[in-house]
C-alpha cells in the first residue's frame, strides 16, 4: 500500500513541477511581450544611430538630463540592439541621423536588415524619435522617417510627435528637451542652450472663462519692443519664465537670507528649490555671483494665436497647478504675476511642420480642443487674410456657456463666409456628440468629400485622448492606406502636447 502511495505522490509532484515550469515560462514571455508604462521606475532605453557623432552626443545629453531628473536610462548604439532587447523596455527614445543620399548610418545596417525587414509586434512600446538631417539633401531625415514608419506600423505608440532637426537647429533641439522634461514628469531641466530672447511687452490679459469648471484660461496680447520678430500661423512662442515672488521669498528665507531686491532680481529667472542642497555654498555668494552660479529656468512653449497683421502676438494660456498646488512655472508667471504693461523675454520658434503651405488653396479641416484652438485661430486669420474660405473648424471644450473661446469672432467668420462649418462640441453639456472625434464620426460623409477635394487636416491640442481618438476616427474613415497617403502628401499635420 505504501509503495503505490509513494509512486502517486511522486507523479503528482512531477506534474505540479511541470505545471509550475510552464506557468513561469508563460509569465516570462508575457512580461517580455507586454511591457507596461505602469512602472515609471523602469529604465528608459535611449538608442542612437550616428555617422559622424552628433546623434551619439545628443543621446548622451538626453541620458544625462533624464538621469539628473531621476529617470533611470540605458543608452546604446543601434548596432548593439536586437528585437528581443527592445521588447524588454516599455519606453524607448531613438536619436538617429541620415547620411549619404537618404541612407541610414552604418551602425543601423544590421538592425535594418534583421529587425526592420518586416513588421514587428511592438504593441506596448512607447517611443519618441529625434531625427537629425539637413534640408539641403533631397531626402531630408529619410532614415528617421523610415524608422518612424516601421515603429508605427509595428504597433508602437509615439509619446510625442517626431522632432526633425535641420542642421542641428537649436530651436528644434530645445523642443526635444522640452518634451524630455515632460517625460520626466514635468521636472525642471535647464536649457542646453539658452534662446536669444527678444524683449516683448504684455499689452492686455483677459480671463476667457471666469465662471467655468475648466482651469482659468487667458487671452494675452503681446507686442515686440524691438524690431524684427515676425512669425507665421502655426509657429510657437518660447517664453523665458521668471520665478514668482513667493517662490523667491521661500527660497531666501530657507537660505537664511533676508529678502532683498538685489537677491530677488538675481533669482528671478534662475532655478531655485532644485538647488536647495547647495544652500550653504550659495549663502556665501553675492547676488551677482549667485546669478552666474545658477542655471536659467527652462523655457515654456505656447502656440501663437494670431498673425502679425492682427497687430499683436496673441496667446491662449491655461493656468496649471503642480501637484503641491503651486502655480505652474510658465503659466503662473504669464497669467498671475506678470503685470499688464510689463516686459517679458520671448523668442519665436518657426514650427514648419504646422505652418500652412504658401498660398495653399486647398480646403482645411482644423481640429482641436482646449488651448489647441490657439494655432487654429491663427490659421483662420491667415486664411481670411488670403480670402480662402473653405475652412471647417471642429473645436471641443467642456461647457458651451463658459469655454467657447473666441465665440463671437468665430461666428462672425462663419457669417462672412470665411468658415464653411463651425462644429463646437462640449463634453460636460450632455448630448451624444461630446468630443471632436464624435463630429468626425457623425460627419463622415462630409469628411470624405473634403478629403476627396484635397483637404489637409490640422490637429492641435491634447496628445492624450484627443489626438489618438481623432487619428483612430480618421483611420476608420480613410483606411490605413488612405491615412498613409495623407501623411505622405503632407496633408495630415499635428501639433499636440
Ligand atoms: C555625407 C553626408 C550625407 C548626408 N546625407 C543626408 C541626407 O541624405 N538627408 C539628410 O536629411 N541629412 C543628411 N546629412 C546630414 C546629417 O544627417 C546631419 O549632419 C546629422 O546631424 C549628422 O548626425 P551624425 O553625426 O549623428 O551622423 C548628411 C551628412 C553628411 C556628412
Amino acid at each position: 500500500m505504501a509503495r503505490p502511495l509513494a509512486a502517486s505522490l511522486l507523479i503528482l509532484a512531477y506534474l505540479l513541477f511541470c505545471a509550475w515550469t510552464a506557468w513561469r515560462h508563460r509569465q516570462r514571455s508575457l512580461a517580455a511581450r507586454l511591457p507596461t508604462l505602469a512602472d515609471a521606475q523602469a529604465p528608459l532605453l535611449i538608442v542612437y544611430a550616428s555617422q559622424t557623432g552628433q546623434a551619439e552626443q545628443l543621446a548622451q545629453h538626453s541620458a544625462d538630463a533624464l538621469q539628473t531628473a531621476g529617470q533611470a536610462v540605458h543608452c546604446c548604439s543601434l548596432d548593439r540592439l536586437d528585437l528581443p532587447t527592445l521588447l524588454r523596455y516599455p519606453r524607448a527614445l531613438f536619436i538617429v541621423s541620415t547620411t549619404g543620399e537618404g541612407d541610414a548610418p552604418d551602425s543601423a545596417h544590421a538592425f535594418l536588415r534583421q529587425a526592420m525587414a518586416a513588421r514587428a509586434e511592438l504593441a506596448g512600446l512607447h517611443y519618441a524619435l529625434l531625427a537629425l538631417g539637413d534640408r539641403s539633401y533631397a531626402q531630408f531625415c529619410a532614415f528617421g522617417r523610415q524608422l518612424d514608419d516601421w515603429l508605427r506600423h509595428s504597433g508602437a505608440q509615439a509619446l510625442f510627435d517626431t522632432v526633425e532637426v535641420d542642421k542641428l537647429d537649436p530651436a528644434a533641439l530645445r523642443h526635444w528637451q522640452y518634451e524630455l522634461s515632460a517625460l520626466a514628469g514635468g521636472q525642471t531641466m535647464a536649457d542646453w542652450r539658452t534662446p536669444d530672447y527678444q524683449r516683448w511687452q504684455l499689452l492686455t490679459r483677459r480671463c476667457l472663462n471666469p465662471a467655468g469648471c475648466a482651469a482659468p484660461t487667458f487671452h494675452l496680447r503681446l507686442q515686440a519692443l524691438e524690431d524684427g520678430p515676425s512669425w507665421q500661423a502655426g509657429d510657437i512662442a518660447e517664453i523665458g519664465p521668471r520665478n514668482a515672488p513667493e517662490r523667491i521669498g521661500a527660497f531666501l528665507s530657507a537660505a537664511g537670507l533676508a529678502a532683498h531686491p538685489d537677491w530677488q532680481l538675481a533669482l528671478a529667472d534662475r532655478l531655485l528649490p532644485e538647488r536647495a542642497d547647495e544652500l550653504q555654498a550659495l549663502r556665501r555668494l553675492s547676488p551677482a555671483a549667485l546669478r552666474d552660479a545658477l542655471p536659467r529656468l527652462p523655457h515654456r512653449e505656447y502656440s501663437i494665436a494670431s498673425i502679425p497683421a492682427s497687430g499683436a502676438l496673441d496667446l491662449l494660456v491655461r493656468q496649471t497647478r503642480n501637484a503641491d498646488g503651486r502655480l505652474g512655472l510658465g503659466s503662473g508667471w504669464l497669467t498671475e504675476y506678470l503685470p499688464e504693461g510689463a516686459e517679458l523675454a520671448l523668442r519665436i520658434r518657426p514650427n514648419r511642420s504646422f505652418q500652412l503651405d504658401a498660398n495653399e488653396d486647398r480646403p482645411l479641416i482644423l481640429i482641436g480642443n482646449g488651448t489647441g484652438l490657439a494655432s487654429l485661430r491663427a490659421h483662420l486669420q491667415a486664411r481670411a487674410a488670403h480670402g480662402q474660405g473653405r475652412n471647417w473648424l471642429i473645436f471641443g471644450e467642456r461647457n458651451a456657456a463658459h469655454d467657447f473661446y473666441f465665440q463671437a469672432e468665430l461666428q462672425a467668420w462663419q457669417a462672412a463666409g470665411q468658415l464653411s462649418h463651425l462644429d463646437a462640441v462640449f463634453s460636460r453639456d450632455g448630448g451624444s456628440c461630446r468630443y471632436v472625434q464624435h463630429v468626425l464620426q457623425a460627419e463622415r460623409a462630409r469628411l470624405l468629400d473634403w478629403i476627396a477635394d484635397g483637404a489637409a487636416v490640422y490637429v492641435c491640442g491634447s496628445a492624450q485622448g484627443m489626438a489618438p481618438a481623432v487619428q483612430a476616427e480618421l483611420t476608420a474613415a480613410l483606411g490605413e492606406e488612405g491615412m498613409d497617403a495623407l501623411l505622405a502628401a503632407g496633408r495630415y499635420r499635428r501639433d499636440v502636447y
